[in-house]
């Protein structure tokens, strides 16, 4: 399996001078929340981690080679990556758009094979999303194009998922199932980075936390440590209530009076 790190990387925010430079090494098996209030830069770093977006300094390295000398190709075959915004540009069907997750795999030309479209349907049926097999993405609720989302990662079978707001669009049944998803893929020896908004499905479902403030400040660490009171309520700069139901803590925004 695979591990990717980072040495001293500073992400590259718009307008902004500076930051913590972030020393991570995300390990097989480890699910990893990323939190912080609107434009801290999560999405940056995101597309930062997958090569997409060169860093202000520092590099990252996937299996200890530097992620800017291997080839796209070559990073598909590792790292799948689940945006928050998407262009459903050409008309596609659900399955075909599932299949894009095997092209890393693929020569030019070569076409998909038995085994890639069995891939695409099981992560569809996965997804419970096999009924829309047919239908033109374009035509897809919010919550189902997010599924196809992830189909076509789970096609794809990366060591290593980024996903953007893993529960985006879903309704409660889904983003549960999605992070139960999430958790067995970590299970199975892969690795999960998820940027998040829900600090309860972080404190239900990740292990390791990444918080990242608005300054460029950065902290990171098992769950346990981060995910409290005192350090969530200057992060979002909300006070917060938590209480432990079935076994992990919940958070609840408590409105200040003026
Ligand atoms: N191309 C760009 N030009 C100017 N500013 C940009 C550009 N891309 C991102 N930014 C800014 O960089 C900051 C970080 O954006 P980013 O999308 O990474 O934040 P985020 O933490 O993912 O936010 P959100 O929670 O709202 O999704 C934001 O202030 C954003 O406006």
């Amino acid at each position: 399996m695979s591990i990717l790190s980072t040495q001293q990387l500073v992400v590259d925010v718009p307008n902004r001078p500076g930051g913590t430079p972030l020393n991570l090494a995300i390990q097989p098996g480890q699910v990893w929340g990323v939190l912080g209030p609107n434009g801290a830069g999560k999405t940056t770093l995101l597309h930062t981690l997958a090569g997409l977006r060169a860093p202000r300094s520092g590099s990252v390295h996937l299996n200890k080679t530097p992620l800017v000398s291997l080839r796209r190709r070559q990073i598909a075959q590792i790292l799948g990556i689940v945006f928050q915004e998407r262009m459903d540009s050409f008309p596609a069907t659900v399955l075909e758009t599932a299949l894009i997750g095997r092209h890393p795999f693929l020569s030019a030309w070569q076409r998909e094979s038995s085994a890639d479209y069995a891939l695409a349907e099981q992560a569809l049926a996965r997804l419970d999303i096999a009924s829309l097999n047919e239908r033109l993405v374009s035509t897809l609720s919010g919550g189902e194009r997010q599924r196809v989302a992830l189909a076509t990662v789970l096609t794809q079978a990366p060591a290593i998922w980024l996903v953007d707001e893993p529960t985006n669009h879903l309704d409660l049944r889904h983003q549960s199932a999605v992070m139960a998803l999430m958790a067995e893929q970590a299970a199975s020896g892969r690795s999960v980075v998820m940027c998040l908004h829900d600090l309860n499905l972080a404190a239900r479902w990740c292990d390791q936390i990444l918080l990242l403030y608005p300054n460029g400040e950065a902290r990171w660490g098992p769950r346990s440590e981060l995910l409290v009171t005192d350090v969530l309520e200057p992060l979002y700069n909300q006070r917060l209530a938590v209480a432990e139901i079935d076994g992990a803590p919940v958070f609840v925004p408590v409105h200040q009076r003026a």
